[in-house]
């Protein structure tokens, strides 16, 4: 079983931080769509799980409303806060970014997180209004609130407006990313401007996409390497360099995620998964926000 000794590699950011490459999510899983007041024990149990297996990179938003669990489980977990990483976004109250930092620093008990993200470019189409943003989390930077700062669902148009006059360039976007969904422009955008990619849904070829063309090859390459076709999904971002964001309650699909640190996927392998992947599209988030007609 792999578990806590099993070592996590981390990625050195364009701020000369370094993040571990893999994150235990507080979203999809566990968000609450009512009473943020009412605690949910099994998130604050599941997560503080995933810390005391090694899932040190922990993912959260204020629209998730589990960054009070999130923080009962940080501290309950008992792991120095210098081993962690800690990121939460802001969206809802994207009109005051100060104040709603301040909000979830309070509930995650924390006195900074290692990465605070704008979690969609959708709340406005205008430039200036991007750039205002983002000068403020400039200055939350600044102030040590946050250690590292980016941007989530961002397309290149939307990183245009804020590298355009910007002091500091977003350490990363965290976009959906997996075989049905590979981003290659953005990607490339990314490589070029030194923005570090987050993935998050990295299993959904194997979850909401089975059955479609990925199928053979990873459980080919699951065989192979004696492990599930989730973790080939894991491996395959990590061969990229791309931080994938997973999350489970159960401790033996978080012990099995672990396993894809024990393998590599050597560059013929990950352009067989390419090449499958190209041909099925699925978005599974934000569907509401993107064309239907952008296949990027
Ligand atoms: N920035 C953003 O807009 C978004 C961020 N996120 C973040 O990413 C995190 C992870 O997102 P997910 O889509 O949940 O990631 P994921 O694609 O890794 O899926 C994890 C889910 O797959 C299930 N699973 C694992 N193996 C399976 C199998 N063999 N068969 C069936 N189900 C299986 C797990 O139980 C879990 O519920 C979220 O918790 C959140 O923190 C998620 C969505 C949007
Ligand atoms: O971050 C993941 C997707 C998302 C966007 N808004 C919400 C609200 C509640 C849970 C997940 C999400």
């Amino acid at each position: 079983m792999a578990n806590i000794h099993t070592p996590i590699p981390n990625l050195k950011l364009n701020d000369g931080n370094s993040i571990p490459m893999i994150g235990y999510g507080t979203g999809t899983a566990w968000y609450k769509s009512g009473d943020e007041s009412k605690v949910d024990q099994a998130c604050i149990d599941a997560t503080k799980m995933s810390i005391g297996m090694g899932f040190y990179h922990q993912d959260g938003a204020e629209v998730y409303k589990t960054e009070t669990e999130l923080g009962t489980a940080i501290k309950q977990a008992s792991v120095p806060r210098e081993k962690l990483f800690v990121t939460t976004k802001v969206i809802s109250n994207i009109s005051d970014i100060p104040a709603a930092l301040k909000t979830s620093l309070k509930k995650l008990q924390l006195d900074y997180v290692d990465l605070y993200l704008i979690h969609s470019p959708f709340f406005s189409d205008k430039k200036e209004e991007h750039q205002a943003k983002w000068k403020q989390m400039e200055e939350l930077q600044g102030q040590g609130l946050a250690k590292s700062i980016g941007v989530s669902n961002y397309l290149p148009e939307h990183l245009d407006w804020i590298l355009d006059g910007c002091t500091v360039t977003p350490a990363i976007n965290q976009i959906e990313f997996h075989p049905y969904l590979q981003h290659v422009d953005l990607l490339k955008y990314h490589k070029e401007k030194g923005i570090a990619t987050q993935a998050y849904g990295p299993l959904s070829a194997v979850t909401k996409g089975a059955g479609g063309p990925a199928d053979d090859i990873l459980n080919k390459l699951a065989k192979k390497y004696a492990v599930n076709p989730a973790e080939i999904s894991l491996r395959w971002c990590i061969d990229q360099d791309i931080v994938p964001i997973t999350t489970s309650s159960k401790e033996q699909r978080l012990s099995d995620y672990l396993r894809a640190m024990t393998f590599k996927l050597n560059p013929a392998e990950i352009k067989q998964i390419n090449e499958a992947g190209s041909k099925k599209h699925l978005r599974g988030f934000w569907t509401h926000k993107f064309d239907e007609n952008d296949k990027r």
